[in-house]
């Protein structure tokens, strides 16, 4: 894979099998006056020293020679980065013409870099003329971010022009997270991540239950963080000021904002270790601009715990997060209240070697606090990987089933709505063994209104649950989160009203798609518990596919899909129907077993 940024060339080759191994790794940057500083390693040895190239298109000319010389002669792709994707590429790419002139295209929203990537391109393609190349866009993870943080408050023709956040670095937030969950023995479908990746671009990332939900970058990498020359966050007002007082041109504020800010601006260097150095010998202005830089990486983290309503862990990685812990300690100093709080002896000894993902949260924090190196590289070469690996979905059918509105009530719940000692009447059986519909109706309220006689299903539960499709809560004025059945926590209040008594209770959501299926079944279809899966249903015109299905194996269970009414009618299902399960590509990226 090939990682060409601005000023640095970065590059791996990896076999990709079941897992990705690294076979070789090489970086040139400091290219001035003919020549350049490189980093070689190969077998476990590392070489480094001056190389004659004097700019990244020489170097990268040079690389089948390199990789001979290198003993790397076989080949099946190259895998490149590719850092804006705009709207248009939600996923890996192969670079095609077309694909390229469109990622032309998207220059001006990453002037620093879709450029410098496209360069790789095209000497790529003049070397290696009968490799297939392929995309993997920074932006790409970022697309499940909801449009409520993907919108910006400016006028409709702005926005109908493109004007949106799009966000960055999410190869690597997406592989920390990953790394993360596996380092705390969680899936990552039930955890609250918030992602730092403090590089010479910075960004922060909260990664919900293994989905990208906000992130610092903008439209473009310039929004949020400190960084090494570019300002992050700053008012938009200055453009006027700038203007008005100043004289300068939007050219000249847009190219100060990118390559004359940040560190730089604050320091006279772009590089954090000398600001560290500066600051421990006094310098008041690298002082300064440390303590600017943590603050606000520390209002991000934060801002995304409120974000996501909870925070099992904060992941830091990137140059800046991987090796100063003095950095990470004045980001995370005073963050106690939300539990989180790191052990200043292990955050002092952090080892990264062997893939390493050590936890320094403090004994007993709520918080885990955990240190990884990013591997972009290492998540280029298996999307590029998987991208080129051959499809073929055999398509299996399954039944769906459409669940409108339904509450299950604990026993508590069942009493304050129909008195002391009330048993639910049991009317109508379910599918799935020894659950019923009961005969009794609540109604839910919510602040905008009301959904009478509401069907509440048994057995009871230790904990009440109900679910509503997004329209439902349009109607009671609440926004439910779409959650996986028993996975309550943080969810929104709700009012039931019963004949005997009404109570106030958490628990509403709008369930997450999901298919039940036994053992055996799941054998025969090529399921396993955990896994997501892409699911067509409906008829040519109307059908759809609906994307990241959980399956969920149980003893006994019914092999059956459950989508709620809202899906339903997008699909244009009015029975329960079939649908046919179609493998999952994603599932490839995305652990498909996340236990
Ligand atoms: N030991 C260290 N202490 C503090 N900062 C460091 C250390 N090592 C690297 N850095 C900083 O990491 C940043 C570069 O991060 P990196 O992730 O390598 O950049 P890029 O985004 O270009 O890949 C620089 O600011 C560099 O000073
Ligand atoms: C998008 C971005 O900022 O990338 P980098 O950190 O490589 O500059
Ligand atoms: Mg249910």
């Amino acid at each position: 894979m090939v990682n060409c940024g601005s000023s640095s060339l970065k590059v791996g080759v990896f076999e990709v099998g079941k897992t990705a191994i690294e076979v070789f790794k090489a970086s040139y940057e400091k290219f001035e006056a003919g020549s350049c500083s490189y980093k070689i390693t190969r077998g476990g040895k590392t070489e480094t020293g001056e190389a004659a190239f004097g700019d990244i298109a020489a170097a990268l000319r040079a690389l089948p020679h390199i990789l001979r010389g290198h003993r790397v002669t076989e080949l099946d792709a190259v895998g490149h980065r590719v850092v804006h994707g705009g709207k248009k590429f939600r996923t890996t790419t192969i670079l095609d013409q077309p694909t390229i002139e469109a990622i032309k295209t998207l220059t001006p929203l990453a002037p620093l870099h879709n450029p410098a990537n496209l360069l790789a391109v095209h000497i790529a393609q003049e070397v290696w003329p009968n490799l297939p190349q392929v995309a993997v866009f920074d932006t790409a993870f970022h697309s499940t971010i909801p449009p409520r943080a993907t919108t910006y408050a400016v006028p409709k023709a702005w926005r109908d022009a493109g004007l949106r956040r799009f966000g960055f670095h999410g190869t690597s937030h997406k592989y920390v997270a990953i790394r993360a969950a596996e380092e705390i023995g969680a899936p990552l479908r039930d955890l609250q991540i918030v992602s730092v990746h403090l590089g010479n671009g910075a960004s922060v990332c909260a990664v919900s239950r293994g989905e990208s939900l906000d992130t610092s970058m903008g439209m473009t990498p310039l929004e949020g963080l400190v960084m090494g020359t570019r300002s992050g966050d700053v008012d938009p007002g200055l453009f006027g000021f700038l203007s008005r007082q100043l004289g300068m041109s939007i050219d000249e504020i847009e190219d100060a904002l990118y390559s004359n800010s940040g560190l730089l601006s604050l320091t006279n260097s772009s590089d954090m270790r000398s600001v560290e150095d500066r600051a421990a010998k006094g310098d008041a202005n690298a002082q300064l601009a440390i303590e600017i830089y943590a603050y606000r990486t520390r209002k991000y983290i934060g801002a995304y715990a409120a974000a996501m309503g909870g925070l099992d862990a904060v992941v830091f990685t990137g140059g800046i997060g991987e090796n100063s812990p003095s950095m990470r300690r004045r980001i995370c100093d005073g963050l106690e209240f939300m539990g989180l709080q790191i052990d200043h002896e292990r955050n002092q000894s952090v080892e990264l070697a062997d893939n390493a993902a050590p936890q320094i949260q403090a004994y007993g924090a709520k918080v885990r606090v955990i240190v990884t190196e990013t591997a972009e590289q290492l998540m280029i070469a298996r999307e590029t990987a998987a991208a080129l690996a051959p499809k073929a979905p055999v398509p299996q059918p399954v039944s769906v089933a459409v669940s409108a509105r339904h509450v299950h009530l604990s026993r508590p719940a069942v009493e304050a709505l129909f008195g002391t000692g009330y048993q639910l009447t049991p009317a109508v059986p379910l599918r799935q063994p020894g659950q019923w519909a009961a005969s009794e109706r609540v109604t839910l309220e919510g602040p905008k209104g009301r959904l009478e006689r509401v069907a509440i299903l048994g057995p009871e539960r230790p904990g009440t649950q109900i679910e509503i499709s997004r329209t439902d809560g349009f109607a009671l004025g609440i926004d439910a989160p779409v959650r996986d059945s028993g996975k309550l926590d943080g969810t929104p209040t709700v009012r039931l009203i019963g004949p005997a008594g009404s109570l106030e209770t958490g628990g509403l959501i709008v369930a997450a798609r999901h298919i039940h299926t036994n053992p055996d079944d799941a054998e025969r279809l090529g399921l396993a518990d955990g896994m997501l899966v892409d699911v067509h249903i409906g008829d040519e015109e109307r059908g759809l596919v609906f994307g990241k299905t959980l399956i969920r194996v149980g003893a006994g269970a019914v092999t059956e899909m459950h989508i709620d009414t809202d899906e339903a009618n997008a699909a244009d299902i009015r029975v329960n129907g079939e649908g046919s399960l179609v493998p999952d590509l994603r599932a490839v990226a995305v652990p498909s077993r996340e236990a």
